[in-house]
């Protein structure tokens, strides 16, 4: 063996180089486990440059209404940006019980959330406080069954950016992280009252790829004798890409990110999406399911992967109304 190999062979492991420059400026508030550093000066500069290619219209399904950019942030920052949301956001493995058919049902979340944001009766103000939308007025902390946090600057950028291109207008940033092929999102749709009719929601996907999987509810035959089921879509999600969905999509389809195994199923994925939530009832019901009550976890980058922290989460109950799904 030469000289140069038997070095390389003893040379001690170092952490991967971080992919971004850190900056002094952090958002910080009362409700967060820890203070969240602003995002690097060369990716909010990257974003003036959104969307990095046109979003293609899909509406030619029944009751669809997409719009998928692919991608939507610049390919120079996406790797960047990927590790800097999984290293600095504080994240969380929600576990709640539902009551299903008169029985008891644990239900453990299977891939990491986290989520910020208030629902549009309320704001934060320029200290962090909790006022009323209409009023400017103080809300009492304990109206809220969790501890709502405000958007930090690093996901508010793209909040802006994301509102410049849509025309549309959000106050809610929910955040998931799949580990690997093994974490997953079943079949559901983003319909709850508390958004209103026909939500717009825009989702963001970082890092590893993996497949968007929607399809049509149930057709009832009566309905229309000539309507023919769709069927599945698949959208391969790569990193950068932006899903819009709109109109009837989140009424008449359900979407999923279903568990893989293969080559890229250990690679991690971000998502983020941007939604509005009109009443209190969605701001609790998105800390109930996306911190919860259990420990924070932060990503450990020696131990490439997220390391449970001692921090309590923000939600004060644990007693599920609606089930989302099972491991
Ligand atoms: O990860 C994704 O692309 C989808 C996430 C999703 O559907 C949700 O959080 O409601
Ligand atoms: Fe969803």
């Amino acid at each position: 063996m030469k000289r140069g190999a038997l070095d390389t062979f003893f040379k001690p492991i170092t952490p991967k180089k971080v992919k971004y420059e850190t900056t002094a400026n952090a958002s910080s508030h009362t409700s967060y486990p820890f203070p969240i550093p602003h995002l690097p000066i060369s990716f909010k500069e990257q974003l003036g440059f959104v969307p990095a290619e046109e979003g293609v219209p899909m509406n030619d399904f029944l009751d669809l209404d997409l719009v998928y950019y692919q991608p939507y942030i610049p390919p120079a920052i996406t790797a960047g940006l990927f590790e800097f949301l999984r290293q600095e956001l504080p994240f969380y493995r929600v576990q709640y019980t539902i009551t299903r058919f008169g029985k008891k049902t644990d239900i453990n979340t299977p891939r990491f959330t986290t989520v910020f944001g208030i629902d549009d009766t309320c704001r934060f103000d320029q200290s962090g406080d909790i006022v009323d939308a209409q009023t400017g007025k103080k809300v009492e902390a304990s109206k809220f069954k969790c501890e709502p946090r405000p958007i930090p600057q690093c996901l508010d950028e793209l909040r802006k950016i994301t509102e410049g291109t849509t025309g549309d207008t959000f106050n809610f940033c929910l955040v998931n992280y799949y580990a690997d092929g093994k974490d997953s999102i079943s079949y559901h749709s983003d319909n709850e009252r508390f958004l209103g009719p026909n939500p717009t929601i825009a989702s963001f996907t970082l890092g590893a790829k993996r497949d968007f999987l929607m399809k049509h509810k149930p057709i009832a035959p009566k309905e229309d004798e000539t309507t023919l089921d769709p069927g599945q879509i698949k959208l391969p999600l790569a990193s950068g890409d932006m899903v819009l969905m709109r109109g009837k999509t989140q009424s008449m389809w359900l979407h999923s990110i279903p568990k893989r195994a293969g080559v890229d199923a250990n690679k991690g994925r971000i998502n983020i999406t941007f939604r509005k939530a009109l009443v209190r009832g969605g701001t609790e019901n998105y800390y109930q399911y996306n911190v919860g009550t259990g420990g924070v976890y932060r990503w450990d980058a020696k131990q490439e992967k997220m390391v449970l922290g001692e921090k309590q989460g923000a939600a004060k109950s644990i007693e599920a109304v609606k089930g989302e799904e099972t491991t």
